[in-house]
């Protein structure tokens, strides 16, 4: 049922006075238009504004200077949005090896950035016997081992911090790459069952899809204390109703854990080799609606993202909807993701974001609330002296190229899923 204007009415004026808002509210206010959303974006761009001020960085808005490490483009899913997993027959290796990931660190560091974001397929070796063969004869045991292997060699050899989004993890796993990495992320996506469960639907033949397992991943993370990102994908066939209760489901982790460091609200962009090639992209007012309401919902303590290379033109629109992040930005490396679709000049997005009166300021991977708070548990020991390093007093990133640093396990080994253990 699509909302009338006069529950719209109601929930803007709930919104604006700072008042509760329960999903028939959010299904409201997504619905918005004309003047009405117009009146969305100013609320949730005044939640925003408030919370930026709070931080002690008003008018700022971020972005995380970034190589992007493609590990692996096989995984045991089939989302039928993707262009970026493929068959090992297309592919010159399963894996990068050690040394190429290192190239792109070491190309990374030379440019001034201090994110080493690895993406990759879920689980491949479940499905995929040339990525098992190519762990067993290096002797990993799994794709999250050898993804730690390489998490410690960039710290080691480059100083850049990994940002871990290798799919489901379980609580084991989390906390055993808690040491390597100072935060972690993965999309809920959707909390849309039936788009799971559904034969056509998009995250059919996706084991790691289903929104239950996910939400496990995302509480898992939480009692791990990690520094986590996540995000919604809009545009897959979800409706509007449960793109609120994908919203709510975040903000019910995030106020049981404290653990969510962003938001990421993300727009389909359909790709030409994919089963949803002929689906329309996400049209960007209705991106602009979900990042007012994730705004309003999440509060003005909550950092909501959206990229910056997804959305034509719209930079003022988003601004305007409450975002305070860009997300990952590289000069070196595509998004493996969005292939194509370049990211904008890091100059650019300056100059563009000082139009709408903010100014851009690069962040670390882990944001500075947490880093902050690091001896509550929210920054694992092991990499303390890397993060140190590369932020400044205001818990953001000092402009400078990071160096090498040794990374050493700090207690005796005692096997693969332990906290301190080595590999
Ligand atoms: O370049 C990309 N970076 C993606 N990033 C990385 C992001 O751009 C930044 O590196 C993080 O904001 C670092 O905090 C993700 C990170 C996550 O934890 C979860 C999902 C994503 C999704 C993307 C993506 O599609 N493309
Ligand atoms: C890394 C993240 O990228 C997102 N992702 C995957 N494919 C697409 C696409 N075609 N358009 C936009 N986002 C996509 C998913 O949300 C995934 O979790
Ligand atoms: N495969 C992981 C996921 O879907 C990582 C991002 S998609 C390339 O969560
Ligand atoms: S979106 Fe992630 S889980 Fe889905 S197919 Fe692509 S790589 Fe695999």
């Amino acid at each position: 049922m699509e909302p009338v204007p006069a529950s719209i009415q109601r929930a803007l004026r709930r919104a604006a006075g700072g008042e509760t808002i329960d999903v028939d509210d959010a299904i409201a206010l997504l619905g918005a238009d004309g003047e009405q959303f117009d009146e969305l974006l100013a609320i949730a761009g005044g939640v925003r504004d408030a919370g930026l001020r709070e931080a002690g960085r008003p008018g700022v808005v971020t972005y995380s200077r970034k190589v992007f490490i493609p590990l692996t483009r096989l995984c045991q899913d089939r989302c039928h949005y993707c262009t970026f997993a493929t068959v090992p027959h297309r592919l010159p290796s399963a894996y990068l090896e050690l040394d190429e990931v290192l190239e792109i660190a070491r190309q990374g560091a030379a440019q001034g950035c201090k994110e080493a974001l690895f993406t990759l397929g879920d689980r491949p070796e479940a499905r995929w016997p040339a990525a098992r063969q190519w762990l067993d004869e290096r002797g990993y045991e799994s794709t999250l081992d050898y993804v730690r292997a390489c998490a410690v060699a960039v710290l080691t050899e480059t100083g850049l911090l990994p940002h871990l989004n290798p799919g489901v993890m379980t609580f084991d796993e989390l906390q055993w790459l808690k040491p390597v990495s100072p935060s972690m992320g993965m999309m809920l996506e959707t909390t849309a069952t039936r788009l799971w469960s559904e034969k056509g639907g998009p995250h059919y033949g996706s084991p790691d899809k289903e929104p239950a397992v996910r939400l496990r991943v995302l509480d898992d993370a939480g009692r791990a204390g990690v520094p986590f990102t996540t995000g919604i994908l809009i545009g897959i066939g979800e409706n509007i109703a449960e793109r609120a209760d994908s919203l709510f489901a975040i903000r019910r982790t995030a106020q049981e854990y404290g653990h969510i460091q962003e938001v990421i609200i993300q727009n389909f962009r359909a790709k030409p080799d994919t089963a949803m090639r002929g689906m329309p992209d996400a049209e960007l007012r209705e991106l602009a609606a979900t990042v007012a309401v994730a705004r309003i919902l999440m509060g003005p303590r909550a950092r909501i993202q959206a990229p910056p290379n997804l959305i034509d033109q719209e930079f003022p629109l988003l601004l305007r909807a409450g975002i305070d992040d860009w997300g990952g930005v590289s000069p070196v490396t595509p998004d493996h993701v969005n292939p194509e679709r370049p990211w904008p000049q890091i100059d650019n997005l300056r100059e563009l974001s000082a139009r709408s009166g903010f100014e851009l300021r690069e962040r670390l991977t882990i944001y500075p609330e947490y880093v902050r708070r690091a001896d509550e548990g929210w920054l694992d020991p092991h990499l303390s002296a890397h993060v140190t390093a590369l932020s400044g007093p205001d818990g953001l990133a000092l402009e400078i190229s990071p160096d090498p640093r040794p990374w050493r396990a700090l207690l005796p080994v005692s096997g693969q899923a332990t906290v301190y253990g080595d590999h």
